[in-house]
This record gives structure tokens, C-alpha cells and sequence, in this order.
């Protein structure tokens, strides 16, 4: 065995987990051989996160335009700096992103950002796995090729990553994207058989100017364009009636819940959750970018997301913690097509050891209800991604150098 965790709590029992290559190949009471052995005393192994929407490298705007609308925010402080953005920041952001998303316990994100081919070379780097869009937007000046030359181009470059790395297409909105633009990226992606993110629906205005423009509601007018399909993973769908949502299950979109950006943003929505739950509608959990947030730390979405739709429902029983981690763990791995989300022998070696002598796990009458409840990133002690240690000890190789360099180029950023 290529790696052994001796002594660990895992699905309720004190047990060995042994991987082998990059899949969890057994669990149980028998100890065996293995190139390097973990203690996992005082340690419970629990299935790794995934952030299903975000723009990692936005960690260098932390705290930049906080306070705002949307369409200002992006109009008048994101967009004109991301247009300063040059492909060594992407780096050093996406380089950050990854480090905090690892200590959060996260082995799998889904990103949307401007030069992937740096957003790539992070993430193979930082040992997670990713699914990064090649971006599409239709505001002149921001995208120089076609769309057909930036579809193809990103499928050959995608054949030379690991196999952490997957492509996806990122139209970013309704309101930034043609029709034709919208049109040949749903035909491109079933040809190929890739995932689409998307921005939808996400405030008022998106649907009111869409009603002004096209004559319907957003769901509609994609479904007319052909837009709607099985791999569309749609960020936000707050602002949602009945048929659309039927629309939505008809063509098993799967829906990213960012309630933290929502709140921040005062969308003034919330994901309509008892009309996505009667209709099996898949969703996980995603951070946005770190603009809009502030941090990565997908146990705060996990918390929030459980807290506020018991509020909106006035009923403490909806979004029970075993229902909440199920949705940021083993569905959210599921809508990605990753064999993992669960710690049990033929999944892919992606979870985390957390530390149950941390003070916010003590005592511990119920493990998931601590990591939802009572818990938060810095939990997280050991996170293995791949069959490979990423984090030990709370420990990342690197990481000074990324905070300094995060440093380094966020000033000269800002500075120019
Ligand atoms: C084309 S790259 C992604 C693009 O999306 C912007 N963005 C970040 N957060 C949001 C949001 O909540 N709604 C819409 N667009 C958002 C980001 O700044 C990039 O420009
Ligand atoms: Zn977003």
C-alpha cells in the first residue's frame, strides 16, 4: 500500500484506511504494509469539500469593492481592474485560492477566470483537482478571438493536464453573452461532451432586463436557444418562478448555491430551495470569488446555507446537517462526475483527517453536526487529493513563499 491511516475514526468506527495509486483500497480492522503511515488518533476521516462556484484568482481583490451593487461593483471597481490583471497575478491569485481552499477542505473547485492557462499550472501544482472554464464574454475589448477559435484552442490545450484537470466552458451571464455566442457554446459542449458554467439569474435586474430585451424570463430564453442541458452547472438561480424551475428539472440543470455572495450582494433573493427539493434538483455549494464574500472557507457556506433556509422557511427542521454535508460532499461530487465524496474503498483517495481535539469539536455527540454546526476551516488538519498528502499538520509545502508573492503582486497591482 502506497499510504496507510492507522487508528482513525471513519464512518463511526475506529478503523485502518489503506490507499493504493490514487483510490481508497481498503477500510477495516486489518493492519498492513504501507510506504508511509499516518497516526490518526484523535482524527476522523470525513469525505473532502467541493467549491462549485468560484473565480480563484480574485483572492488579490479581497476586501476591494466591498459594499456595493452588483452591476456598479463589476462596472466600476472589478472589471476595470481585472482588465490590469496580468497572467503572473492569475498565478499567485489562483496560488492563494488553492492554499486556502485546501485548509478549508477542499480537494475540487469550479472555476470561472481569465487566463486559465495560469489558473492550470497553480492548481496542478497545488496537487487538487479542477474543472476551469475557458471564459466567454461579450463586452467589446475583453475577449480578442472568436468564440470558435477559444472553444477549440482550450480543447487542445486540455489534453496536455493531468487527469485533475477538467475543461469547462464559461459563458458568464445572460446579460454579458449573445445569443449566438450562448448558441454555439450549448451545440460545442454536447459535441464534446463538457461541462458549461454560468452565472443565472441572479438579481432582479438580470430577469427585468432580460423581460425588456427578449420578451421572457431568463430560463425561458435559454431554453429557446438550447441552452439548457444536463452538464450546464448554473451559479446562483435565486430569482426563479415555478415554470422555470420546471424547466431547470426538465433538463437536469445542476444549480451552484452561493448564499454567502447573495447576502453580500443583496440580491435579495434566496435559492428557492422546497421547489429545487420537490423537483430532485441537484445542487452544492460554491464561495463566488473572494470579492464578493470574503474568503474561501466553504464550512461558512455550509453553515450558512443550513442557518438561513430554516429562517426563510421559519421551520428548523429543513436543511438538517446530515442533508447540508451530503449536498457539499458526496452530490456536489457526484454533479461533477468525480468518483469520491464519500471515504469508503474504491473511491478516489480525496478526504480529509479533522482534528477532533480541536476546541470546536469538543465534546463531539455528533460528528456531522460539529462539522456543520460548530466548525470551520480550521479544522481541517490533513488533506489527501489524488492518493497524494496536500496538507499535513495544517501544514502546505509552499505556502510562504504564495502569501509573500500574493503580497508582492497584489501591490503592484494595485499600483499601477
Ligand atoms: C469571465 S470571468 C468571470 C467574471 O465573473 C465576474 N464575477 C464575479 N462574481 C460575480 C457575480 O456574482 N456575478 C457576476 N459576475 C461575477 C468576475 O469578476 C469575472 O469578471
Ligand atoms: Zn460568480
Amino acid at each position: 500500500m502506497d499510504l496507510g491511516i492507522e487508528n482513525v475514526v471513519v464512518n463511526g468506527q475506529q478503523a485502518n484506511i489503506y490507499v493504493e495509486g490514487n483510490k481508497i483500497a481498503y477500510i477495516g480492522q486489518e493492519q498492513k504494509q504501507a510506504q508511509r503511515t499516518i497516526n490518526g488518533k484523535d482524527k476522523a476521516a470525513v469525505a473532502s469539500i467541493v467549491n462549485g462556484h468560484t473565480h480563484a484568482a480574485m483572492t488579490l481583490f479581497r476586501g476591494y469593492g466591498d459594499d456595493m451593487k452588483l452591476q456598479e461593483w463589476l462596472e466600476q471597481k472589478i472589471w476595470p481592474m481585472e482588465a490590469k490583471l496580468t497572467p503572473e497575478e492569475i498565478y499567485w491569485g489562483t496560488k492563494l485560492a488553492c492554499l486556502e481552499m485546501i485548509k478549508c477542505g477542499v480537494t475540487l473547485f469550479n472555476d470561472m477566470y481569465w487566463h486559465n492557462r495560469e489558473a492550470v499550472k497553480a492548481v496542478e501544482e497545488m496537487g487538487m483537482r479542477a474543472f476551469i472554464s475557458e471564459v466567454f464574454i461579450d463586452i467589446p475589448g475583453m475577449q480578442q478571438e472568436s468564440c470558435e477559435e477559444k472553444a477549440q484552442r482550450a480543447l487542445d490545450d486540455f489534453q496536455n493536464y493531468s487527469s485533475r484537470i477538467h475543461l469547462a466552458l464559461g459563458p458568464h451571464a445572460i446579460y454579458t453573452c449573445e445569443p449566438d455566442t450562448l448558441k454555439f457554446i450549448a451545440s460545442f459542449a454536447k459535441k464534446h461532451n463538457l461541462p458549461v458554467h454560468f452565472h443565472l439569474s441572479e438579481t432582479q435586474k438580470e430577469i427585468d432586463d432580460c423581460v425588456a430585451k427578449h420578451g421572457k424570463r431568463p430560463v425561458p430564453y435559454l431554453d429557446d436557444l438550447g441552452f439548457l442541458h444536463s452538464n450546464l452547472f448554473a451559479a446562483h438561480c435565486v430569482w426563479l418562478d415555478n415554470e422555470e424551475l420546471d424547466l431547470l428539472a426538465k433538463h437536469q440543470v445542476k444549480i451552484i448555491h452561493n448564499p454567502i455572495a447573495n447576502f453580500k450582494l443583496a440580491v435579495n433573493e434566496l435559492l428557492p430551495y422546497p421547489g429545487i427539493k420537490d423537483r430532485d434538483l441537484k445542487f452544492c455549494l460554491g464561495t463566488d470569488g473572494c470579492a464578493s464574500n470574503n474568503n474561501l472557507d466553504i464550512f461558512e457556506e455550509i453553515k450558512f446555507a443550513a442557518l438561513v433556509h430554516k429562517w426563510k422557511i421559519n421551520d428548523p427542521t429543513i436543511m438538517n446537517c446530515n442533508e447540508i454535508w451530503s449536498h457539499a460532499t458526496k452530490t456536489a461530487h457526484e454533479m461533477f462526475g468525480v468518483n469520491a465524496g464519500e471515504v469508503s474503498e474504491g473511491k478516489y483517495a480525496d478526504f480529509l483527517l479533522v482534528d477532533l481535539n480541536h476546541p470546536q469539536m469538543v465534546p463531539c455527540h455528533n460528528l456531522v453536526s460539529n462539522l456543520v454546526y460548530a466548525g470551520n476551516g480550521s479544522i481541517v488538519d490533513t488533506v489527501i487529493c489524488d492518493g497524494k498528502i496536500v496538507m499535513e499538520n495544517r501544514h502546505i509545502p509552499g505556502e510562504e513563499e504564495i502569501i509573500s508573492q500574493a503580497k508582492k503582486v497584489t501591490e503592484k497591482l494595485f499600483s499601477r
